[in-house]
């Protein structure tokens, strides 16, 4: 039985009989870390480009290659100008085969960017009929073997659906300088072409599908016949996200002494001026007057002290501890150049993936961040008091930075940074509170 299989020595490596299934040579040489598509399902407005983006963003900054083809970017590339609802009506014969050519196009460049170095690939599109998902598998799954992932959002709350309409649809290229009321009018009639057409994701008809069923912005779930790690990784984040409004404050702590010196590490105290500091984000939290905020801080003295002040919850994390600096830990970057010369010629060609001697990398931090960016998807209004290289892995999931820019992102001590989620991204506000402070910011070498 699987269970004494399962249980057999580790050499003997061949699929239980059971499990084997007929799978491609081809398959089967890409059978570590599979490409995956991820088909996006459901009428327009129900917010498959706001999962896209965010998911896509998700997926890069825990470092796999991810990329999102949007089906109504490619149309509006050959439709120059949009008309009106008419051009979604599915008897509209000339329209339908421009829509269908450029949803093939969009599959065709989505196929070629897993075949090439793409790990996932997001497919943005209603996929509102039975016939599409189908062609849609067949032609990924046979022709290039890449797990098939389908993601469907139903929203029947009209409250949520005019939500999306006013933040992101009304912005669409497509209703450029046409009044408000007109779009909102020409959208939903729109919306009732799809309604037409729609059949929504069958557990019977289509049950060797992969596919996740999210009602209403994520109150309830139907998983159906998960499929890999991506898979997993990707709805453990849907359930985790919501689009309830809230801010998230992130600072670094006040000053400490060893900055003060210039030196990296450590755990020290506060200086005179980060002392300051932490009496003037108390302040500033004050005058926010953010409803049920919490504060989250590193276990270093520097993060608690500059937190005490505040009148809020505090929790501490050592997941937000900063970046070990191993062999070079209580050094300033001076006595790095003239001790270690090759470490730091080493970490300046590549910042993020190098790693200390006995310490770690960004590429690390990121990894003990991920349950930290997980909570903060969960919570409401946060202020999170961390550290320089902490606070720019955390910016870049938010800002959606890559490996090249994270690392060297500015973040001036004695600042305090407001990310508000906006439609689809993040807006971001910087708030120096003008106390003194050294400057800990390392640019990169010239010649690198
Ligand atoms: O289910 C929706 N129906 C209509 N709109 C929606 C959603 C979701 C949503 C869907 C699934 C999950 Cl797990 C979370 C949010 C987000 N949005 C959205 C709203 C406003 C602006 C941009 C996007
Ligand atoms: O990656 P960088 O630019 O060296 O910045 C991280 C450094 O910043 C500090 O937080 C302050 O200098 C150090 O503790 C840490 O090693």
């Amino acid at each position: 039985d699987i269970y004494a299989w399962r249980k057999r020595p580790s050499y003997t490596y061949q699929r239980h009989p059971l499990l084997s299934r007929r799978i491609s040579q081809a398959c089967r040489d890409r059978l570590v870390r599979t490409p995956t598509v991820i088909a996006m399902c459901g009428l327009p407005a129900r917010g498959k480009t706001y999962i896209s983006k965010k998911l896509a963003r998700y997926l890069q900054w825990i470092g796999i290659k991810t990329k999102v083809f949007n089906v109504g970017e490619y149309r509006r590339v050959a439709v120059k100008f949009y008309a009106d609802k008419d051009f979604f009506d599915p008897d509209n014969a000339e329209a339908l085969a421009v829509r269908n050519q450029c949803a093939q196009q969009a599959l065709e460049d989505m196929c070629s960017y897993l075949s090439d170095d793409g790990e996932v690939a997001i497919f943005d599109a209603t996929n509102t009929t039975r016939e599409r998902r189908r062609c849609i598998y067949e032609y990924c799954s046979q022709t290039f073997c890449f797990r098939v992932f389908f993601v469907e959002s139903i929203c029947d709350s009209s409250d949520i659906v005019n939500l999306n309409i006013r933040e992101v649809k009304l912005k669409s290229p497509d209703y450029k300088d046409v009044p408000q009321e007109e779009a909102v009018t020409d959208f939903l009639s729109r919306i009732q072409q799809y309604e037409k057409r729609y059949e929504t994701i069958d557990d019977t008809t289509e049950r060797n599908y992969s596919f996740i069923k999210i009602f209403n912005c994520g109150e309830r779930f139907l998983v159906h016949k998960i499929g890999g790690h991506i898979q997993s990784r990707v709805v453990y984040f849907l359930m985790n996200i919501h689009i309830l409004p809230r801010t998230i404050y992130l600072t670094r702590h006040g000053e400490s002494t060893l900055n003060q010196d210039l030196r990296i590490g450590g755990d020290s105290s506060l200086s005179a001026n980060g002392k300051l500091y932490g009496e003037a984000l108390a302040q500033y939290m004050e005058n926010e007057s953010i409803p049920d905020l919490i504060v989250w801080t590193s276990q270093m003295q520097r993060t608690i002290q500059t937190a005490a002040k505040i009148n809020a919850p505090k929790e501490q994390w050592k997941a937000l501890n900063e970046i070990n600096a191993g062999i070079c830990e209580g050094l300033t970057y001076m006595e790095i150049a003239e001790r270690f010369p090759d470490e730091l010629a080493a970490r300046d060609q590549s910042k993020f993936y190098y790693r200390y001697p006995g310490g770690e990398s960004y590429q690390d931090l990121v990894a003990r961040l991920e349950p930290v960016i997980m909570e903060l998807e969960r919570a409401e209004n946060v202020l999170v008091v961390c550290h320089q290289a902490v606070a720019r892995c955390i910016l870049g999931y938010f800002l959606n930075k890559d490996a090249d820019d994270l690392p060297y992102t500015k973040v001036p001590l004695h600042t305090v940074i407001k990310l508000t989620p906006m439609a689809y991204g993040c807006l971001m506000e910087c708030i120096p509170l003008h106390i003194n402070a050294v400057n800990t910011h390392r640019r990169k070498p010239k010649n690198c």
